[in-house]
């Protein structure tokens, strides 16, 4: 744990530090670089290379794509409770997108001439669910709910099989049961690759959706412009903002479940108004950590990923807040505080507020996706949503007597950039 404190000089730099290890260091550009121009001039071969190679999965080309009748029979497996427990996170998450479903619209300019804007689904999506610790059954529900409600056509799932080329039955399922029907049983950067430059038995995509480790997140940033990506939602980060309000043992079981996912590279932080804070979330940490099965990697993220910081007040919280952007935030604070640190704080992923609402709820089932920005892209970017899964055409119609109107700029904005010809297609039609 690194144990910070707002009033030392070298805060600023120390923070700045333990940020900037979320991101991927130079290795990992490198290799992943490497891995994409494979893909790119061998295709199918460089991705049953790598799978066998990070995966221990020996595939063949034409065993990439998993039959559609094991979707279906994964799903005749599923215990009653899972498949109860799948439904209702879809519902919950269904519902809340389709407040996102964008309406076009057409109206008029000052010239009187119609202006709208039309909504199309992205035709080809790929879907990222990561694999390579556990199974993320909840990311099937969190991305492909989103891509059916926006309308997307076609929907092409990657994800990593273990080292006998199985993925897990759970998540087959659950791709079942959202209606995902084109399913490869590939991760990593190859499935990134494979994504943005398709191969012999995978078709590329149009754009590149979901969660993933360093590598695949990595690979997202650097196939951006050959095809879309959503945003850049790497290992998982929690940051508590918590006054004497919050009950120790409660921040001290969030902060463990973000730590647990296990790549070794998620980041948590605990920001308190005291020391004692701080101290009795420490104590709870240790006394949970004899609880939980995934203890190993947790350890790792709590001696190499854990920041706690002591503020002198909420103010400097939102301050930490702000520069960090965490992908969760809970703000565990006095009623009157908590309004405003929410209406302060503008650089999160998603805010968790209370001593009731534990990131593991919006994780799994509350209904926003758990699709979200980390290592500080949640400053310019959000979780993912409806719209991202579809594109926004501007439409324009002038007529014979409104084209006049808009003439009179335009003649003007010609002469200005020298654009004469530009000037002259609209004065031909007054
Ligand atoms: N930000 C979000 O929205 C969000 C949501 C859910 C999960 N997550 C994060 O997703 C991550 C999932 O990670 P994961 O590792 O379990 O699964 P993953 O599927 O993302 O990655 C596994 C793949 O990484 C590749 N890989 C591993 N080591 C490599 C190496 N040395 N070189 C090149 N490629 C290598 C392999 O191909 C393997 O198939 C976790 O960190 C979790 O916190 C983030
Ligand atoms: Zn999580």
């Amino acid at each position: 744990m690194l144990l910070l404190s707002t009033t030392s000089k070298s805060f600023a730099d120390e923070l700045a530090a333990f940020c900037s290890a979320a991101s991927a260091p130079k290795e990992i550009q490198d290799s992943v670089a490497a891995i994409l121009a494979d893909v790119r001039a061998r295709g199918d071969e460089a991705v049953v290379y790598y799978a066998a190679k990070f995966d221990g999965a020996k595939l063949r080309a034409r065993e990439i794509r998993v039959k559609e009748t094991d979707l279906a029979a994964a799903a005749k497996t599923l215990a009653a409770a899972e498949r109860k427990a799948i439904l209702a996170a879809h519902e919950n998450i269904a519902a809340y997108h389709r407040k996102n479903l964008p309406a076009g619209w057409l109206g008029k300019n000052k010239h009187g001439a119609e202006v709208g804007e039309k909504f199309d689904p992205i035709r080809r999506v790929g879907l990222y669910i990561p694999g390579g610790q556990v199974p993320l059954v909840s990311t099937v529900l969190m991305t492909a709910t989103l891509a059916k409600t926006a309308g997307c056509p076609e929907i092409a799932v990657f994800t990593p099989s273990d080292s006998s080329g199985h993925v897990a039955p759970a998540l087959l399922a659950a791709l079942h049961l959202v209606g995902v029907t084109e399913v490869y049983r590939v991760g990593g950067v190859q499935a990134v690759g494979a994504m943005a430059y398709g191969t012999a038995s995978i078709p590329a995509v149009d754009k590149c959706f979901g969660p993933g480790n360093a590598y695949v997140c990595e690979a997202k940033r650097q196939v951006f412009g050959v095809i879309g990506v959503d945003s850049l939602p790497g290992p998982s980060e929690l940051m508590v903002i918590a006054d004497e309000t919050a009950r120790a043992d409660y921040v001290a079981a969030d902060l463990l479940a973000q730590a647990e996912h296990g790549s070794g590279r998620e980041k948590i932080y605990l920001v308190a108004t005291s020391r004692e804070i701080i101290d009795a979330v420490n104590a709870e940490i240790d006394a949970q950590l004899k609880l939980i099965t995934r203890a190993g990697k947790t350890q790792t993220v709590l001696a190499n990923g854990y920041a706690a910081i002591e503020t002198a007040g909420l103010a400097e919280a939102a301050q930490v807040a702000n520069y960090v952007a965490p992908e969760h935030l809970e703000i565990i604070v006095k009623p009157a505080a908590e309004k405003k640190l929410l209406r302060e704080i503008t650089t999160a992923g998603a805010i968790f507020l209370g001593n009731h609402t534990p990131t593991a709820l919006g994780d799994f089932t509350a209904g926003p996706s758990h699709v979200l920005p980390t290592a500080r892209t949640a400053r310019f970017s959000s979780g993912l949503r409806v719209t991202d899964f579809m594109r926004r055409t501007s439409i324009v119609r002038y007529g014979p007597g409104t084209v006049k109107k808009g003439g009179e700029v335009t003649s003007v904005f010609a002469a200005m950039e020298k654009l004469d010809a530009h000037g002259r297609s609209v004065k031909i039609r007054c």
